[in-house]
């Protein structure tokens, strides 16, 4: 059984997933938010699961903020750490602390589009295809190793809201198989960063994806040193 930690900073629809998808071998052991007004609090308490708030506004400075999130996040025995929606950049303190066992969700085909808005950053681009990116957490914001992607194709007539829709509905397909492959012992990363997965079911046609249907095959993620 591997105890696993999700932070959150609003509705928390990744960390839900997470927590449907039922991983064998995972424990959710605690939800935290940095901002007391997380809806997604609401559905781990009603769920059993152990919350807190560790509000960023109280800390004088990031590495204060940083320093009571962890010990927060230690008093649960975490053994995987999982930003989900989560909003702050973490000091490179904080990340080594936790690095090789901190994971992110992006929502764009990371290296392109690192950052906020991403989605409008896309259309506004004119891209055909986006989507989303499961990676390990480094310093450096958004360039991690690369765990799993979804692609999903930017419409016609596309907003912002009718884009992160789609993407989102990948997001909950990608995290929970990602956070399975870590509980599963199958996750490496290469002198090069790049992500190795033991016996990884994945072919021409995307990943075959046990509790989930395809997903897409997403192309390759310049993979770039953490
Ligand atoms: N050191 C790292 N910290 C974080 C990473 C990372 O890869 N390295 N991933 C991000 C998640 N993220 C995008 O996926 C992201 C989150 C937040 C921000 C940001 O600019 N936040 C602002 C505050 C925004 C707000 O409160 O609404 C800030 O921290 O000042 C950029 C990217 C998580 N952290
Ligand atoms: N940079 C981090 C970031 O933008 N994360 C994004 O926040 C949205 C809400 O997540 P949630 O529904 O799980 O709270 C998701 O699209 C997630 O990828």
């Amino acid at each position: 059984m591997k105890s696993i930690v999700i932070l959150i900073s609003g509705r928390g629809s990744n960390m839900e997933a997470i927590v449907n998808a039922g991983i064998p071998g995972a424990r959710i052991a605690a939800v935290i938010s940095n901002r007391p007004d997380a809806k997604g609090l609401a559905f781990a308490a009603a769920r059993g699961i152990p919350t807190a708030v560790v509000d960023h506004k109280a800390f004088p400075s990031r590495e204060a903020f940083d320093a009571a999130l962890a010990e927060t996040i230690d008093t649960h025995g975490a053994e995987l750490v999982v930003l989900a929606g989560f909003m702050r950049v973490l000091t490179d303190a904080f990340v080594r602390r936790y690095e090789g066992r901190l994971m992110n969700i992006h929502p764009s085909l990371l290296p392109s589009f690192p950052g906020l808005h991403t989605h409008q950053r896309a259309i506004e681009a004119g891209v055909r295809a986006h989507g989303a990116t499961v990676h390990f957490v480094t310093p450096a914001l958004d360039c991690g190793p690369v765990v799993i992607q979804a692609v999903v194709p930017v419409l016609p007539g596309d907003d912002e809201d009718s884009l992160s829709a789609r993407v989102l509905r990948q997001e909950h397909r990608i995290y929970p198989q990602a956070v399975r492959w870590f509980v599963e012992d199958r996750l490496t990363v290469t002198a090069q960063g790049q992500v190795r997965v033991r016996d990884e079911a994945v072919d021409e046609a995307g990943w075959t994806i046990p509790s989930l249907d395809r997903v897409p095959g997403a192309g390759a993620c310049d993979s770039r040193p953490s």
